[in-house]
């Protein structure tokens, strides 16, 4: 292995190159992932007020399952581990969800709620 500390503190100018370099995609593609997921939460929220309206519920768990499923699919093939996929994708949903709960408490929503009409 080659030898990058010099045990000064001192890092060789090549190896703070390569990782000013690797670090300048991380920071666009982090940059990336918080636009996508502002545009989900866009769609998302839309979604909750949809379902508020018409006393839909907030969770839909044939629909999560069928996207677990996909996402393990498309994370095997693109070589990231299915299992921090389908976390990550639960981790996002469970937040989504809180996000309908809310919207359909602020619609009067209730089990016996009347449909608002639209
Ligand atoms: C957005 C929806 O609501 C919930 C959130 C989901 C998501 O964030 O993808 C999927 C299913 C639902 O539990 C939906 O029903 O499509």
């Amino acid at each position: 292995m080659t030898t990058s500390n010099t045990g000064t503190g001192a890092v060789e100018p090549a190896v703070s190159e390569e990782l000013a370099r690797l670090r300048d995609s991380i920071d666009n593609i982090d940059a990336a992932v918080v636009h996508m997921l502002a545009e989900r939460f866009k769609c998302t929220q839309q979604v909750g007020h949809l379902k508020a309206r018409h006393r839909l519920p907030p969770a839909d768990p044939a629909r999560e399952a069928r996207q677990i499923a996909r996402l393990r699919a498309l994370a095997e093939s693109a070589k990231l581990d299915p299992a921090f996929a389908e976390k990550f994708l639960n981790f996002i949903v469970a937040e989504v969800i809180h996000h309908h709960e809310r919207i359909a408490e602020s619609n009067g929503g209730g089990a016996g709620a009347a449909p608002a009409s639209d």
